[in-house]
């Protein structure tokens, strides 16, 4: 069914009205139907997820365009001006190139497009588009033309669309003027239009490569360069199939069980629970894990789905280093290529871990951009992939990244909820009252968290990095301190200027220092399912001495943060009630950190 887009939206109730259209759009060049991208975002608000949101420029910067895909946010971008192949290459979202049709010349133009759409239009009069005039669509006829990418514009309205989707047979058809009375756009007219043009459905239409996929909420989708939607595509399918074939799950768990030593135990700390004088205090064993932390967990679990693609080669990121000590692992285990992107910064503050990775065969490579930490690290891992896509999987570490890795990442490590759960239930014969975890990406906390989303009497606590404060430029508090914004490839809570300019995050813990969050995490602070409060880095050294001479369990750094905040959740709990920590990885490698910040500890 061809799709529809009005476009032009300026006022809350005729985003509404456009509630059954596959595409709204927003005006961002010259034209009276002009919005600022503080509006079209509040506006882009009352939209459903299934909406594209479109942007519509005339020779704007990168800058700009750039600002808006990222803040409205915008699904895809529609460019009417002269804009060059370069800038079409350098969006990161599918975009749309308007051809102003006058003549079967400019129809021949069509089929040089690098575009992923291309648009019709009769030229425009007062500005580059939106006159409200027809050109003659039979010059559309007489050319070879794709028609899954074409998009049809210029003088529709609800009595002429019937016969244009006929006679031209566009992917979409594009309406501005002809919903408008007195150059205002008309809600009775919005919805004659869509009825029109679906005839008589007001279904929107669902189709993989326009719809976005994989959202929580607002947050989540596949915001990729083209160069890199294939592979995510295959991936998603390949997942898809995956994770309903009996075989895969058996060989996964036959590599937890044997390899990593799963099950962990749920221990409980009997000191911990004298010493703060609360809640019986449960600690969920991740550091057990072969390799020292959660991130093996879903280390297997892709490795095995890309030699399910046949893919033999792996790249992947790393911040603390223990998510790429488990791929370097894993990829020995499997006699995998790895090589691991890690941040300057990083690689000094976890000198162990970096020859570990070494020792198990995997290139190291240094990324000295930007703060030389997880962020950079990530960008760099992404442009290889784009470089090496065709033999290559991107093993993403943690609950990010495009739809389908946060929630394939979550559901490789739904293992340490789903064992809690049971095990929680064999030794106290109920749920716990509270369970806290810490998040950076966030990947042990959803896969702590995801068993128990819909256990409304435990409550579900993430502690972000505080860093310095979280009212100093020094920290790592993305839900705390964040806004909405894409950050490699999902739309989810990032830490950015105005201007839109992703912030250097800071934490003492590599691991939590991120400036983003994974999507789904943001949609479970914004729904108040989870509360997300924020640790600082000495809180968390204070952590790490209480459990280690307590439990004689010495945490990692990211652990430490949920530790700290399990201590101030215990402060408001009772003897009767249960609280569980996830203890996400142990602090071997964070041992030279500990030595020098904790100098003097008698
Ligand atoms: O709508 C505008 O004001 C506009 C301004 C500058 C470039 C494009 C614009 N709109 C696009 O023009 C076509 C046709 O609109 P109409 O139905 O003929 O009014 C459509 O693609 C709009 O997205």
């Amino acid at each position: 069914m061809t799709r529809v887009k009005i476009c032009g939206l300026m006022e809350e109730q005729h985003v509404k009205a456009a509630s059954s259209a596959d595409a709204i759009g927003f005006v961002f060049a010259p034209s009276r139907r002009r919005v600022s991208i503080e509006r079209a975002q509040e506006l882009s608000r009352l939209a459903d997820n299934g909406v594209q949101r479109i942007g519509v420029f005339v020779n704007a910067s990168y800058e700009e365009i750039d600002k808006a895909v990222k803040t409205v946010p915008l699904t895809m971008v529609q460019f009417h001006g002269d804009e060059p192949d370069e800038l079409i290459r350098r969006i990161e979202v599918p975009v749309i190139q308007a051809f102003s049709i006058r003549t079967s010349d400019d129809v021949e133009k069509l089929n040089n497009s690098i575009a992923d759409y291309v648009l019709v239009d009769a030229p425009g009069t007062d500005y580059r588009g939106g006159s409200g005039h027809v050109f003659d669509w039979s010059l559309l006829e007489n050319v070879e033309l794709d028609h899954s990418r074409l998009i049809l514009a210029g003088g529709l309205n609800q009595d002429n669309v019937q016969a244009a989707i006929s006679q031209t047979n566009p992917f979409m058809v594009d309406v501005s003027s002809g919903v408008e009375t007195d150059g205002r756009k008309d809600e009775v007219k919005i919805q004659q239009f869509i009825l029109q043009a679906k005839g008589d459905s007001m279904e929107r239409t669902q189709e993989k490569t326009i719809d976005p996929v994989g959202f929580f909420g607002r947050y989540g989708g596949q915001f990729v360069p083209e160069t890199l939607m294939k592979a995510v595509k295959e991936l998603e399918a390949a997942y898809e199939d995956a994770k309903n074939d009996d075989e895969f799950q058996k060989e996964y768990h036959h590599y937890l069980k044997e390899y990593v030593g799963r099950e962990q135990p749920l221990t409980f700390a009997a000191r911990m629970t004298e010493a703060w004088g609360g809640p019986k205090i449960y600690l969920k064993r991740e550091d057990l894990n072969h390799t020292g932390a959660h991130k093996v967990n879903n280390a297997i679990g892709q490795a095995l789905l890309a030699q399910r693609m046949g893919k033999r080669k792996i790249v992947a990121e790393t911040g603390a280093g223990q998510h790429g000590v488990a791929t370097a692992t894993i990829c020995a285990l499997f006699d995998l290529d790895c090589v691991v992107f890690m941040g300057e910064e990083d690689i000094k503050r976890q000198q162990l871990n970096v020859f570990r990775m070494k020792l198990l065969g995997a290139r190291v490579e240094s990324v000295t951009k930007g703060s030389g930490t997880l962020k950079d690290a990530v960008n760099e891992a992404l442009r290889y992939w784009v470089t090496n896509v065709e033999d290559t999987h991107y093993l993403i570490g943690s609950a990010l990244g495009p739809h389908p890795f946060p929630t394939m990442v979550r559901d490789f490590q739904s293992v340490i909820g789903k064992e809690t759960k049971q095990q929680i239930l064999e030794k106290e014969g109920r749920l716990p009252d509270a369970i806290v975890a810490c998040v950076g990406g966030g990947s042990n906390a959803i896969g702590m968290f995801h068993p128990f989303v819909e256990d409304a009497s435990v409550r579900l606590i993430g502690a972000e990095a505080a860093g310095a404060g979280v009212d100093t430029d020094r920290h790592a508090a993305t839900l705390t301190k964040g806004s909405e914004g894409v950050l490699h490839g999902a739309m989810m809570k990032i830490l950015q200027d105005d201007a839109g300019q992703v912030q250097e995050a800071h934490s003492i813990s590599a691991g939590l220092d991120y400036p983003g969050i994974g999507p789904e995490h943001a949609y479970l602070a914004d729904n108040g399912r989870v509360t997300y409060e924020a640790i600082t880095d000495d809180e968390a050294l204070a952590s790490v001495i209480e459990m280690s001479r307590l439990e004689g369990i010495i945490p990692a750094l990211e652990s430490a943060h949920a530790i700290a905040e399990a201590k101030k959740q215990a402060q408001s709990m009772t003897a009767d009630e249960i609280l569980v920590i996830c203890v996400s990885g142990r602090g071997d490698k964070d041992m030279a950190t500990y030595a020098e910040k904790l100098e003097g500890l008698s």
